[in-house]
Parts: structure tokens; sequence; C-alpha cells
């Protein structure tokens, strides 16, 4: 990659479930991109940003030798590479930065609909494909269950109709792959998110500004990602019962509203989203006009 020391470099999914997330991530945080199908590197145009457009099993590694100085990437992943890394004696040094809320899936064991599973113990001696052996060897081995590991890259859900595995240990998210492949879910044993990593090298200041930059900006998209601005009229009589009722901490701003005197407008920014229940419990109060928006970002 770049011969230039100085810019940060960064390891991102090229292309699957956090690719488009992480390039929005950047660019929420002002870093412009200019990503060309087929290269690995891509350039910030506006930041001292180089980009390292990988295959995500690739990331911790690049991370944890300072090949790269950050990357993003599914814990699952993460922590299945530092385990078969510790076994092998190399190196496995990382810091989280920071916990990101996109990625979110479980690892779970999976057997056919029809098998019989009371408890994880039915798979004493089984056959069990899955891309995380190591994973599932420390929870198989939590549990005293011994099994026999298929390691699969890719297709794991299709082993056991292949006659290949008993049962699985894949990725679930939504379910849909595993009710499409005649399986369900029977145990989690590894629940994930991505996360923005750094390697544990010390970095040079220049280096450290742009992540110290960087990493509040983050937190504010994520921030305002869970914030909603609420806007609304109440009668004056019912202030403290709307109140009441409004989601999330913050004490809101009360405006009076021109040429109205029974009723004011209420602003408020609230943490956690409004459920239509909350809504129709304000109309009952006598609020309207209630506007429920995103927020973009945030700084407090
Ligand atoms: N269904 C899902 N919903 C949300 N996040 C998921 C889901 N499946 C996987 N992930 C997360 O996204 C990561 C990347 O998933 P993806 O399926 O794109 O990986 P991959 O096929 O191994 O890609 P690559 O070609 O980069 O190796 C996973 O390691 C996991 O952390
Ligand atoms: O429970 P679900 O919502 O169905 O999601 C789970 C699936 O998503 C991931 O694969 P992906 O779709 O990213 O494709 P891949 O197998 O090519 O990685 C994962 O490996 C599962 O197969
Ligand atoms: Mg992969």
């Amino acid at each position: 990659m770049t011969s230039d020391n100085t810019r940060l470099r960064i390891a991102i999914q090229k292309s699957g479930r956090l690719s488009k997330e992480c390039q929005q991530l950047l660019k929420g945080c002002g870093v412009k991109l200019n990503i060309r199908e087929q290269r690995l590197i891509a350039h910030a145009e506006n930041m001292p940003i180089d980009l390292l457009l990988v295959r995500d099993d690739d990331i911790p590694g690049l991370v944890m030798d300072g090949v790269v100085d950050l990357g993003v990437v599914g814990e699952n992943v993460l922590e299945e590479t530092l385990m078969e890394r510790q076994a092998q004696g190399e190196a496995a040094e990382f810091n989280v930065l920071k916990r990101l809320d996109f990625g979110g899936c479980r690892l779970s064991l999976a057997v056919a609909q029809d098998a019989d599973y009371p408890d994880v113990k039915s798979l004493e001696g089984k056959r069990i494909a899955t891309s995380y052996p190591w994973l599932l060897k420390r929870f198989m081995d939590k549990q005293g269950v011994k099994f026999k590991s298929v390691m699969l890259n890719g297709s794991v859900e299709v082993a056991p109709r292949a006659g290949v595995a008993d049962a699985i240990c894949d990725l679930v998210s939504t379910g849909a792959t595993l009710e499409a492949n005649g399986l369900v879910e029977a145990d989690v044993i590894f629940r994930s998110k991505a996360v923005l990593i750094q390697s544990a090298a010390e970095l040079p200041l220049a280096k450290q500004a742009v992540i110290d930059k960087l990493l509040p900006r983050i937190q504010g998209l994520q921030q305002a990602r869970e914030s909603k601005y609420i806007m609304l009229h109440a009668p004056k009589a019912r202030l403290e019962e709307v109140i009441d009722l409004l989601p999330g901490a913050e004490r809101p701003t009360i405006m009076p509203l021109a040429g109205e005197t029974n009723q004011v407008a209420i602003h408020v920014v609230s943490s956690e989203d409004m459920f239509w229940e909350t809504m129709e419990g304000l109309k009952e109060l006598g609020a309207s006009s209630i506007l429920v928006l995103p927020i973009e970002k945030m700084m407090e």
C-alpha cells in the first residue's frame, strides 16, 4: 500500500454485510472517499486517510500485525482470529476503540427442523459444520460436549442437507437463511456487532490526531441515529402530563404559539424512539401537530 506513513490506514470490508455501512460511517464523519471498483486502496480527498478494502477475515490480522492502524470488523471474526492467533503464538494485540451500531448478528447452533434437540448435549459426538471452529470449540468445551468440527468457509447452511454434517454453527440475523434450509436455531453461542479496532503499536502524533478527530464524530453520528427530535403542540393545562409521557430524560423547550393563549409548542431531543402508543397517548391529552424527526449529527 502507500508508502506515506503519515496517512492513517483503515481496513474495511470490500463487499459484504459491513461494507456499505462502513463507507457511510466514514462519509458521515466528513471523510470524502473516492472508491473505485476493483481497487484495493482508496485515498480520502480531504483528510490524511487511506482505506484498504479487503475481505473481512483479513481485517483483524492486518490490525494485529500493524499493517493498518484501524479496522472495522465483526466481533465474531475478531474473536475467532484472536483465539486462532493466540493458539499459534502469533501477534494478537489490538484495542477496541468503539462498538458500532451495525452488523448485529449472532453465532448460533442450528439443527434440522425435525431434529430432537432438548439441549446442547444432544450434539455429543455429532459433526458440526462451521466457519468459526474456535468459537464453537470454546462453547462446546464449556458445555462439556464432544463433537467433530467440519470446517466450511461458505454455504455452511447446506451442510446438513448435503449429508456433510449433523448440525451447523453459523451467523443468524433474521433467521431467513436457516428457515430456507430447513433448519432451526438451537442455541446462541456468541452475539456480535461491528467494532472499530486499533493496532496496539504507538502511532505518530499526526495519525493519533486524526483518530482523535474521528472518534467524537463517530460518537456524534451514533448518538444522533439513536435520537429523535420531537415537536408538538400541547394544551397548557395538561403540560406536566404531556411532558411525563415524552420519552427520554431531557427537559423540553416550551415556546408560546402566536395568537394562541391556551396552547404551547414543545420541542425535545429524545434518546429513545417514539412509539405510536406514546403518540396516541399524547393525542388523548390534547396534543396536536406531533412531529418526530431524525437527527443527522449531534455534539454535546
Ligand atoms: N445477516 C447478517 N446481519 C448482520 N450482520 C451480519 C449478518 N451476517 C454477517 N454479519 C456480520 O457481517 C460480517 C460480514 O459478513 P459477510 O456475510 O459479508 O461476510 P463474508 O461473506 O465472510 O465476506 P468476505 O467476502 O468479506 O469474507 C460478519 O462477520 C458479521 O459480523
Ligand atoms: O439470518 P439471516 O438474516 O438470513 O442472515 C444470516 C446469513 O447472513 C450471512 O450471510 P450473507 O447473506 O451475508 O451471505 P454470505 O453467505 O455470502 O456471506 C450469514 O453468513 C448467514 O448466512
Ligand atoms: Mg469473510
